[in-house]
């Protein structure tokens, strides 16, 4: 069998199967193959007994005792065993499935795994895996892969089907690494890595295999980033801009003055719009160091010089703001703004592409809706992208195929060091604003464990009297955007029983369509719910200036600079606002890391303080969230693999800018496949 070949040759995978593997994005083996762990979990030693661990995972050695008892019970065929050691008793259920009697004598002894309860008046574990000591013992030495899942396929038979995967396809992917790197850097093999990780043989395995993976992962962005910037690189712009009173105009009419930084990063915008060649530029700024004013500017610009602008955001709640923003700021002064989202209606989107198509519409904001095959613009001059999707470089790329070639401004607020943003922006040019407006409130932050639950909820319901609004960011799930679904149904539930019925609480989660999301955002907008619960998709940018509280589930689980943003969401008006971390751990560590975000509101010191304390990289912690979309590389843990990436990624395309070299053969190939997936279309 070839790498390449659908999935569907499998055994195990019909018609049904392989459409829930498609939602993995798994379509062919090496899709499969590149499916990696999200964690692993060791089998623990066998306890007595008597130290089982209610309500968490156990393994038990018993033998089994007489008698061995079927019983029904409603639509439920129940079997019930009986096992012992020296120091007790334990039963184990099976619903439904009398046949596991077939499998198992009395007296004799086996080990049996699951989640222990304690249920009418006896300990129990319902549906047990079971072993035999020597298969057992051979377990608890492994590493066994935990990977997330999708509704209707389980671990083990996802991890099975990689299997028969690996084996059908032994060792058949090509290695694109020449041997002389391999070396120099002690790479493990790909094949090698592969397997590995999947089913590590043990830790130092495990430790090499994802070393190569995400060095490949790095290396082959690194490689795109640099062949984009080729193609960019001086490019002569069609657009002739000329300076305009605007700027002036709408600084003076604001009620605040420009930091220092806001005016350097406006110059810098502004030269390259007037300048000669098509401007590709990052503008960093930490939450609310006040971007937004500077895109507004640039459109300005833009618009008096008779060119069309656009603001491309990740989602329609966060297309709406800016548009709510900019209609503010710029119609005052004659430009037309216009919105462009997937929710309007036919008929609303018909009049919106004729009115950009005769340009009585200067500026338009929207989703990727912007981008579809209908949109015509009249003269786009600028495009405006929120750093999104592997940092919106296929948007970016979508929009510069439609002819003309705009201008591109990428906003982002994840305020990281300099010389990481260089190596994760490479293609563009970059902008920081690093200084905040002055007189910024400083969010109260606090974290506590799980045992101030109580009293954060009471400091809700206060603040809540006094007329403002909570978020509750829900506890994280790893397994299955299902689960976190689920997850965030029930912490509702829970919250609204805490809470007097006249407090209306919501919740928000990814798999939302755009529509409800838009009107729990604009409900919560207008105080109309009062608590927001939500997974991480309140978006960074979200603006409810009335909300002055965020509490965070789990917050152990998140990188620092992932808080900071989600902290970002409160403080953003005049009332006191405050950032509750909750957390089960009690490790001085975890205190210590949660106490940066306590001393600090500056996201680039926090992000220096993430970057130092998870260098040393944590195989087993979750992988973050939001952080940048790598499969398996972490920019923060690995940074130093990144650095390599960087410089050979530069050495090669020096040398081989085409990648034609005969060693270079696989490479080229690689990087072509990673082009095609996520710059096109
Ligand atoms: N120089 C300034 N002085 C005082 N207030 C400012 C200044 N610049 C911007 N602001 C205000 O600060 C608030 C935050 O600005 P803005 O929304 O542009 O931040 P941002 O950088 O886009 O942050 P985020 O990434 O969170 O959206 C806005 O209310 C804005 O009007």
């Amino acid at each position: 069998m070839d790498t390449t070949q659908s999935i569907s040759g499998l055994k195990g995978i019909g018609e049904k199967t392989e459409k829930l593997f498609n939602r993995l994005e798994i379509y062919t083996i090496e899709d499969l193959l590149h499916y990696y762990p999200r964690s692993y979990e060791t089998y623990s030693q066998v306890t007595k007994i008597k130290d089982i661990k209610i309500d968490a995972m156990n393994a038990v050695e018993g033998t089994i005792c007489f008698p061995i008892e079927q019983m029904v019970k409603g639509k439920f065929k129940i079997l019930k065993i009986r096992i012992k050691d020296d120091t007790g008793y334990l039963y184990l259920l099976w619903f439904n499935q009398l046949y596991i009697k077939n499998n198992l004598k009395i007296g004799e002894t086996k080990v049996f795994r699951g989640k222990a309860e304690y249920k009418y008046g006896q300990m129990q574990i319902t549906t047990p895996e079971i072993f035999d000591q020597e298969t057992y013992n051979k377990k608890t030495k492994t590493l066994q892969p935990i990977y997330a899942l999708t509704k209707g396929i389980m671990q083990k038979n996802l991890s099975k089907i990689i299997r028969q995967g690996l084996i059908k396809t032994h060792n058949q992917l090509k290695d694109c690494l020449p041997n002389a790197i391999r070396n120099q850097y002690g790479f493990a093999e790909y094949n090698y890595a592969i397997t590995q990780i999947h089913y590590p043989k043990d830790m130092e395995a495990l430790k090499e295999a994802k070393r190569r993976l995400v060095f490949d992962e790095f290396f082959i962005f690194q490689l795109s980033l640099l062949r984009l910037k080729k193609v960019q690189d001086r490019q002569a712009t069609q657009f002739d801009l000329k300076d305009h009173s605007i700027i002036k105009d709408i600084i003076k009419n604001l009620p605040f003055q420009l930091t220092q930084a806001q005016k350097s990063v406006l110059e810098e915008i502004k030269n390259d719009l007037m300048g000669e060649t098509v401007m590709n530029r990052l503008l960093q700024g930490d939450v609310g160091s006040g971007k937004t004013i500077i895109a507004a500017l640039m459109l300005a610009l833009v618009a008096k010089n008779n060119y069309q602008g656009s603001i491309m955001a990740p989602t329609e709640v966060l297309a709406k703001q800016h548009f709510e923003t900019m209609k503010a700021l710029l119609e005052p002064h004659h430009i037309n703004v216009g919105l462009l989202v997937g929710s309007m209606t036919a008929k609303e989107k018909k009049n919106m592409y004729q009115a950009i198509k005769d340009h009585t519409i200067d500026i338009v904001i929207g989703t990727h809706a912007i981008i579809q095959d209908k949109v015509v613009f009249n003269q786009l001059a600028l495009v405006i992208t929120d750093e999104q999707h592997r940092f919106g470089v296929k948007q970016r790329e979508s929009l510069s195929q439609k002819g003309t070639k705009p201008h591109m401004l990428v906003m982002s607020a994840t305020p990281i060091p300099r010389t990481l943003a260089l190596m994760l922006y490479g293609d563009l040019d970059i902008s920081i604003i690093d200084e905040l407006p002055p007189n910024r409130q400083v969010i109260k932050t606090y974290a506590v464990d799980t045992s101030y639950r109580k009293r954060v909820y009471d400091f809700i319901k206060k603040q809540i009297k006094d007329g403002r609004q909570a978020y509750v960011i829900c506890p994280m799930v790893e397994e299955s955007d299902q689960l976190e679904v689920e997850s965030v149904l029930e912490y509702t539930k829970k919250l609204k029983k805490e809470f007097d019925q006249s407090i209306n609480i919501e919740y928000l989660h990814g798999k939302m369509k755009p529509k409800e999301k838009n009107i729990i955002m604009e409900n919560f907008a207008n105080n109309t719910i009062q608590v927001l619960v939500s997974t991480t998709v309140v978006e960074v940018g979200v603006n409810v200036p009335n909300a002055t509280i965020i509490a965070i589930e789990n917050a152990d689980r998140f990188g620092l600079a992932q808080l900071h943003q989600l902290r970002g969401r409160v403080g953003r008006g005049q009332y006191q606002s405050y950032c509750i971390l909750l957390t089960q751990s009690k490790s001085n560590k975890t205190k210590e890391r949660l106490d940066v975000l306590s001393n600090t509101n500056d996201g680039f010191i926090i992000s220096e303080y993430d970057l130092k304390v998870r260098g040393q990289g944590d195989l087993f912690g979750i992988k973050q969230h939001g952080d940048m979309e790598f499969k398996i590389a972490n920019v923060f843990e690995d940074i130093e693999l990144l650095k390599i990436a960087n410089k050979l990624a530069k050495d090669i395309m020096k040398n081989d800018p085409q990648l034609t070299n005969e060693e270079h053969y696989y490479i080229n190939e690689r990087l072509k496949n990673y082009i095609h997936k996520y710059y096109s279309g």
